[in-house]
C-alpha cells in the first residue's frame, strides 16, 4: 500500500474578531492510501471542510503538516481536484466550456481541450448536453459538470465536500453509483465529506469519524462490503446495516458532545451560584 496523503498532527486555529483564537482542528493524524476512497464524517462544525481546505491548499495548517506524494502541500495545484456542494460553474460558459476551464490552465490546445472535455462529459453521462448553459441544467446535471471539470485535468486526488447534499435522493443515489464507477475506472484517490451515514458507508472503503470540535480523528472504520455493484440493493443487506450502526454509534456520541458545546453556559448569577 502506497501512502498518497500523510496528515500528521495537524491543527488549525482561526483568529477571532475582537481578539483570541478559535481552534477548529487539533492534532489530526491520518494516512490516506493511493487509490483509496476515504469518507470523512463528523458532527456539524467539527472541522471537516477545514480539513478539506487544508488538503486543497486553500489554507495552511497552524501546526503539523500534510504531505502529498511525500511533498508538503503549500497551495492549490492541478494535482488535486475539488468539488463543492454548490456547483461553482461559470454561468456564462456552456457545459463543454466549463469543463475546458481547467484544461486551459494546463495549456492544452483548443482541439485537444474540446476532445478531452467531451470525453469527461460522456463519462459522467452528459453526452448531448455539451452546449447547454448551467441555467439550462438540473442540479444533478450541474454537479456532473462540476465532477467532469475536476476529472478532466486528471488530478491524482479528488477532494469532495458534500457534493451531493443539495440533490434529491434519487439523483444522489445515481450519482453515488456513477462516482464509484468513475473511481473504479480511474483509480483516483478520493476524499469525500458527508453528513450522511448511509452515503459514507455506501461509498467509503474506510470512514474516518471526527470528534466534536476541535476535530480529531476519533476512529477509522473499515468498510468491507466489496464492489458495490455486485450486490443488488446493498443498502438493505445485514452487512450494510452492521457497518451503518458502527459509524452511527461513533457519531452519536460526538454529536451529543457537539450539542453540549453549542448550549450557551448559564451565567453564574442566573442560576443562583454567584
Ligand atoms: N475562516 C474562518 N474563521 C473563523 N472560524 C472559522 C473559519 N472557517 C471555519 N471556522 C470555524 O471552524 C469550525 C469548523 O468549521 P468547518 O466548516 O470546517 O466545519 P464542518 O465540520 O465542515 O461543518 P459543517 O458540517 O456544518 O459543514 C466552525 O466552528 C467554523 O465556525
Amino acid at each position: 500500500m502506497t501512502t498518497k496523503i500523510e496528515i500528521s498532527g495537524v491543527g488549525k486555529t482561526f483568529p477571532v474578531r475582537g481578539g483570541g483564537a478559535f481552534t477548529a482542528l487539533r492534532d489530526t493524524t491520518l494516512d490516506i492510501a493511493e487509490g483509496e476512497f476515504l469518507v470523512v464524517v463528523g458532527p456539524s462544525g467539527c472541522g471537516k471542510s477545514t480539513l478539506l481546505d487544508l488538503l486543497g491548499g486553500l489554507t495552511r495548517p497552524t501546526t503539523g503538516r500534510i504531505l502529498l506524494d511525500g511533498a508538503e502541500i503549500t497551495g492549490p495545484a492541478l494535482d488535486r481536484g475539488v468539488v463543492f456542494q454548490q456547483y461553482a460553474l461559470l454561468p456564462w460558459r456552456s457545459a463543454l466550456r466549463n469543463v475546458e476551464f481547467g484544461l486551459e490552465a494546463k495549456g492544452l490546445g483548443r482541439r485537444e481541450r474540446a476532445e478531452t472535455a467531451r470525453h469527461y462529459l460522456d463519462l459522467v453521462g452528459l453526452s448531448g448536453f455539451e452546449d447547454r448553459y448551467p441555467h439550462e441544467l438540473s442540479g444533478g446535471m450541474k454537479q456532473r459538470v462540476a465532477i467532469a471539470r475536476s476529472l478532466a485535468y486528471d488530478p491524482g486526488v479528488l477532494l469532495m465536500d458534500e457534493p451531493f447534499a443539495a440533490l434529491d435522493a434519487q439523483t444522489r443515489d445515481s450519482l453515488q453509483d456513477e462516482l464509484l464507477r468513475i473511481w473504479e475506472r480511474t483509480g483516483k484517490t478520493v476524499v469525500f465529506i458527508t453528513h450522511g451515514i448511509d452515503e459514507a458507508v455506501y461509498l467509503g472503503g474506510r470512514v474516518a469519524v471526527l470528534t466534536s470540535r476541535p476535530g480529531r480523528v476519533k476512529e477509522v472504520v473499515d468498510i468491507d462490503l466489496g464492489p458495490r455493484h455486485e450486490t443488488e440493493d446493498l443498502r438493505s443487506s445485514p452487512e450494510f446495516a452492521e457497518h451503518r450502526h458502527r459509524v452511527w454509534s461513533l457519531l452519536r456520541d460526538e454529536v451529543r458532545a457537539a450539542r453540549r458545546l453549542d448550549v450557551p453556559r448559564p451565567r453564574r448569577e442566573a442560576v443562583g451560584l454567584g
